[in-house]
């Protein structure tokens, strides 16, 4: 069964065409990724996915049923959840306020308060700070988090490690590997394969608006020369 899928999307702004007839497809439990380079289209298909850009043509569905026409708060409430990329925290809120914003808007389901810091416990420790305090990676967890108390089935992570230290990096990876092992599926989009091979079970790469390529990890392994290139800057 398939969890999320858009079917041959266009998107335009404007006259410019940013997707150009995009198929793509989440299971339960999956992490897939979705690389490109700078301008690709990659947020441009997750705001497509969670409703904040109208396909003309084409297609979105949930577990089969077409969801074409519905909005990002009836996509939410059906389970879909998005970290943008500028993560978007309350910054004069503190970490607690941000957090319990999200569990007020989202679903009732297994992720608490006290899961999310058990996760992160950095977020314990700056509860009452204001939300711009944060470093940028503390931020990145606060944006996940966030989207986790929403409880969702699918959590779409747009370039969620880019700028950050690598240690930070493998912080976030081992958090995104527990979240996936507790059962939720990712769409993780980033700009190179460093975190993709690390997480992801298959791939998607994306050029000008269009998939190029997909297939599973291993296979990506295989032909990692031609994929370079198509991501290359
Ligand atoms: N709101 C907008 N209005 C007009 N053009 C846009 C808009 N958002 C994106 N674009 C254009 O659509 C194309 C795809 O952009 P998109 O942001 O989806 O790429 P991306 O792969 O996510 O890049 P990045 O790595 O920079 O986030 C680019 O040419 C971009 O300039």
């Amino acid at each position: 069964m398939t969890l999320l899928a858009l079917e041959d999307c266009d998107v335009f702004y404007g006259k410019a065409q940013a997707l150009h007839r995009v198929s793509l497809e989440i299971g339960p439990g999956e992490v897939v990724s979705l690389i490109g380079r700078n301008g690709a289209g990659k947020s441009t298909i997750l705001k497509t996915m969670i409703g904040l850009n109208r396909a003309t043509g084409g297609r979105r569905l949930w577990k089969g049923g077409d969801v074409t026409a519905l909005r990002p708060d009836q996509l939410g409430r059906l389970g879909i959840a998005y970290v943008p990329e500028d993560r978007r925290i309350f910054s004069n809120l503190s970490v607690d306020e941000n957090l319990r914003i999200a569990t007020v808007m989202g679903r009732k389901g297994g992720w608490d308060a006290a899961r999310v810091h058990k996760l992160f416990p950095v977020l314990r420790e700056r509860a009452t700070q204001p939300g711009d305090t944060l470093s940028g990676g503390e931020q990145q967890m606060l944006a996940i988090a966030r989207g986790l108390l929403t409880n969702p089935e699918v959590l779409l992570l747009d370039e969620p490690t880019e700028g950050l230290a690598p240690l930070i990096v493998d912080q976030l990876v081992e958090a995104m590997r527990l979240i996936n092992a507790e059962g939720m599926a990712l769409l993780l989009v980033e700009q190179n394969l460093r975190v993709p091979m690390k997480l992801a079970h298959r791939q998607y790469v994306i050029d000008h608006g269009a998939i190029r390529w997909t297939g599973t990890t291993a296979e990506l392994q295989a032909s990692r020369d031609e994929i370079e290139k198509l991501i290359s800057l």
